[in-house]
C-alpha cells in the first residue's frame, strides 16, 4: 500500500520505529542504509530521542494527543544534506479505535528555484516556523502580509509563495510603493490610454495588467500615502480598475502579497494607515525573523553566499572569520550580510577569508575604545559618554530600544540622553573631543 503513494512514506508503530517504507522513501531519504526497525528520529534526524525531547515538535507525540491527522515542518537528513521536509502524519487504528501505526508521507520543500541568488537557505526554528508558514499560504490564494525589519527576506519570501503557488507559470510583478507619486501611481499600476495626459504618445499597460493570470508583490506598502490608499482599496474590493484616461474598466486577475519594514499595525493606530485596506492586506501576516534571531543561520547563509557571489573562485572562511561573523551584529540583516561577503570577496587574494577581509567600511564600524578615547587625554565623562553615543546612534538607526537593550539602559534613559545630546548640539556646544 506504501508503494501507491508516489511521495516518500513510511509506516511507523507506537515506538517510534519505522515498519515499512516505501520505494520513493528509500530513493530520497535512505540511500544504502537499512532503516527497517529503527527509530524515525534516529534515521531523519541523527537523534537519540525523540524530537519532542531534542526540542523541536514532534508529529507523532501531537497525533497521540489529539488523535488527529499533522502536518509540520521538519529538518531531516538526506544524503546530499539537511533538507526540508513537509511532513504529513495520519494515525491508523484498530477495531476498537486505539491508535496502533502511524503513515508518514513526506513532501520535501524545494527553498526556491534552481537560481542561486533566488534559493532560500536556513536551517533555524524561527526561520522554519516563517517557511511552514509560507508553505501552507503558498497552496492557497489568500492575500499575504510580509513582515519584518529591512533585508530580512522579504522580496525573495515573496519569490518564494509565487514560485510554489499555482500561478507560478505567470508573471511575477513587483511594484515599488515608496517614492511614487499620486499621478504615477495610479499611471504605473493601470496603464494608460494614448493621449491620457502630455506625453502620453501610445498606449501604456500597468503593472495590474502585466500581473495577469500571476502574482502582484507591493513592496514597502507602508510607504503608500493616504491619498493613494482608497485608490489601492477599490482595486482589491472590487477586483477591476480604470487605465488613466479610459472610461471602460478592466477586470484584474492576480494574488496579491504585500510587504512593509514598518509596524503597519501601529501605523493604523496612529491614522497613516487606512483601516479597511489593513484588513484587506493582511488576512495572513508572516514576521520574518530577524537574523539575531537566527544565529545558527549565519554561517550557512554566509557559505551559499560564498558560493553564489565568488563565480568558481574556490573561497572558504577561516574559523577566525566564522566566528568573527557569528559574533557580529546585524541591524540589516541579511543584505548587510550579503555586502560584506561580497567586499570581501574582493579583498581576498589568496583562498580563505579572513576577518581582515571581512571588516566593514569605517563608517558603520563601532568605535573601538581607542577611537573613543585618546590615549593622551584626559576628558570629562559626560564628553565621553555624549561622544560615543552619537556614533552608536548613527549605527542603530532609529531602533532605539534594540540600542537601549545593549547599552543596558531604559529606553526612558536613552531618549532622555539623547534629548541632552541634541540639545547641545542646537546651542552650538561641541562636545566632541575630537
Ligand atoms: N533565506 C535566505 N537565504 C538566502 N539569501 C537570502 C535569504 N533571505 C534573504 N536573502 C538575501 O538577502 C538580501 C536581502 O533580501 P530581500 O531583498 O528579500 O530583503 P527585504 O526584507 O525585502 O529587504 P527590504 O525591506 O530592505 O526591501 C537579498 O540579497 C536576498 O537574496
Amino acid at each position: 500500500m506504501l508503494d501507491a503513494i508516489t511521495a516518500p512514506a513510511i509506516l511507523m508503530n507506537l515506538d517510534y520505529e519505522v515498519c515499512a517504507a516505501n520505494e520513493a522513501y528509500r530513493r530520497t531519504f535512505a540511500s544504502d542504509q537499512p532503516i527497517l526497525g529503527r527509530h524515525c528520529y534516529e534515521v531523519s534526524h541523527g537523534y537519540r530521542v525523540p524530537c519532542d525531547q531534542a526540542g523541536e515538535t514532534c508529529p507523532l507525540r501531537g497525533c497521540l494527543d489529539s488523535g488527529q491527522r499533522q502536518r509540520i515542518l521538519h529538518i531531516h537528513n538526506t544524503p546530499t544534506g539537511r533538507e526540508h521536509v513537509d511532513v504529513e502524519l495520519s494515525p491508523i487504528r484498530d477495531e476498537e479505535g486505539e491508535i496502533r501505526y502511524f503513515v508518514e508521507i513526506m513532501h520535501p520543500v524545494n527553498q526556491g528555484d534552481r537560481h542561486l541568488d533566488r534559493q532560500m537557505v536556513g536551517y533555524s526554528p524561527a526561520y522554519t516556523q516563517m517557511l511552514e508558514l509560507l508553505s501552507r499560504a503558498a497552496a492557497g490564494d489568500i492575500s499575504v502580509l510580509l513582515l519584518g525589519e529591512s533585508g530580512t527576506g522579504k522580496e525573495l519570501a515573496a519569490q518564494y509563495l509565487h514560485s510554489h503557488s499555482k500561478r507560478s507559470a505567470n508573471p511575477f510583478v513587483t511594484v515599488e510603493c515608496s517614492g511614487l507619486t499620486e499621478s504615477l501611481f495610479e499611471s504605473e499600476l493601470f496603464g494608460h490610454e494614448k493621449g491620457a495626459f502630455t506625453g502620453a504618445t501610445h498606449r501604456k499597460p500597468g503593472l495590474v495588467e502585466a500581473a495577469r493570470g500571476g502574482t502582484l508583490f507591493l513592496d514597502e506598502v507602508g510607504d503608500i500615502p493616504l491619498a493613494m490608499q482608497i485608490k489601492l482599496l477599490r482595486l482589491i474590493e472590487s477586483g477591476s480598475y480604470r487605465p488613466v484616461g479610459s472610461v471602460t474598466p478592466k477586470q484584474a486577475d492576480f494574488r496579491l502579497i504585500c510587504a512593509t519594514h514598518r509596524d503597519i499595525a501601529a501605523m493604523v493606530q496612529a491614522g497613516s494607515f487606512r483601516k479597511d485596506l489593513y484588513y484587506r492586506i493582511s488576512p495572513f501576516p508572516v514576521l520574518l525573523p530577524s537574523l539575531s534571531e537566527r544565529l545558527e543561520d549565519i554561517i550557512p547563509l554566509a557559505t551559499h553566499m560564498l558560493e553564489q557571489l565568488s563565480h568558481q573562485r574556490p573561497l572558504q572562511f577561516s574559523d577566525a572569520a566564522c566566528d568573527w561573523l557569528i559574533s557580529r551584529d546585524y541591524p540589516g540583516n541579511i543584505r548587510e550580510l550579503r555586502n560584506l561577503i561580497e567586499r570581501a570577496i574582493l579583498l581576498c587574494d589568496g583562498n580563505t577569508i579572513e576577518p581582515l577581509h571581512l571588516q566593514p567600511p569605517g563608517i558603520l564600524q563601532t568605535p573601538s575604545t581607542d577611537q573613543v578615547i585618546p590615549a593622551q587625554e584626559i576628558l570629562p565623562l559626560a564628553n565621553l559618554e555624549s561622544t560615543y553615543l552619537s556614533r552608536v546612534v548613527e549605527r542603530f538607526r532609529g531602533d532605539n530600544s534594540a540600542l537601549a537593550e545593549k547599552l543596558g539602559v531604559s529606553e526612558r534613559t536613552l531618549y532622555r540622553k539623547l534629548r541632552q545630546l541634541r540639545e547641545n548640539d542646537q546651542s552650538g556646544r561641541s562636545d566632541s573631543p575630537f
